[in-house]
């Protein structure tokens, strides 16, 4: 099995490739893996998984990051796995009051590759094989901090996460017909500017071990 492995910054994957170099056993026996770091963002994200593709189609393509949460219940640390993403920023505010491209009437809420809105992973079997709790996220352009942004993105989302590039992979992935994950390790609450309260540190080293039971497992 060819497995891309994708993350938007170095960091995020750093302990994850520490292991996989540092292993003397082939303990990925049947699984080849590429690593690509795509850059921060939808655009660079789309943009070096597409070349990533037409060089070699993988069986599988995991995106691992860090993410703000939403739901100030959720420990910082805590790891997901993303079910359904969209792009939650795009569109238009007129009046205060946000529209999307859907709401908009550009695009049809179930056209390819959305389904009611949403690019959804249908690739749950995938994701029963570990015990990730399974949620919604949102990916912006504009990292979220206002406290109307993250009202209005509750009540018309409901996400669990934000990151910057997981409408990328799922896009992308769902356009070439390619089987994907993507985990998401919680870094900070959304909106929470002072980086002294970010977990960087745990959200990183939980989601690598993550990782490595998946691809373990696979
Ligand atoms: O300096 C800031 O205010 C700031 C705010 C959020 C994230 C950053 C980063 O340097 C990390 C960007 C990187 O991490 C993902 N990420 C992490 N937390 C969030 C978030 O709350 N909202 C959106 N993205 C987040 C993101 O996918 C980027 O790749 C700096």
């Amino acid at each position: 099995m060819n497995c891309l492995l994708v993350a938007a910054t170095a960091f995020e994957i750093a302990p994850f490739i520490q292991h996989y170099r540092n292993s003397d056993v082939p303990f990925y026996v049947d699984i080849q893996v590429d690593v690509a770091i795509t850059g921060v963002g939808l655009m660079a994200t789309t943009y070096n998984l597409q070349r990533q593709i037409q060089v070699k189609k993988p069986d599988l393509i995991i995106q691992a990051g860090i993410a703000g949460c939403f739901d100030l219940s959720v420990a910082l640390g805590t790891v997901f796995a993303v079910k359904k993403d969209t792009v939650a920023d795009l569109g238009v505010t007129e009046k205060s009051t946000f529209h999307s491209l859907f709401d908009m009437g550009f695009v049809k809420p179930n056209h390819p590759p959305y389904k009611g809105g949403w690019l959804v992973n249908p690739g749950l079997h995938l994701l029963k094989k570990n015990s990730l709790k399974k949620v919604a996220g949102v990916s912006v352009n504009q990292i979220t901090t206002s406290k109307q942004a993250i009202n209005h993105y509750t009540a018309k989302y409901k996400p669990v996460v934000e990151s910057m590039e997981g409408a990328a992979l799922h896009y992308v992935s769902l356009m070439e017909n390619i089987p994907f994950m993507q985990l998401r390790g919680v870094s900070n609450y959304v909106g929470e500017r002072n980086k002294k309260k970010w977990n960087i540190k745990d959200s990183v080293a939980n989601l690598n071990n993550e990782l490595i039971r998946l691809l373990n497992s696979l």
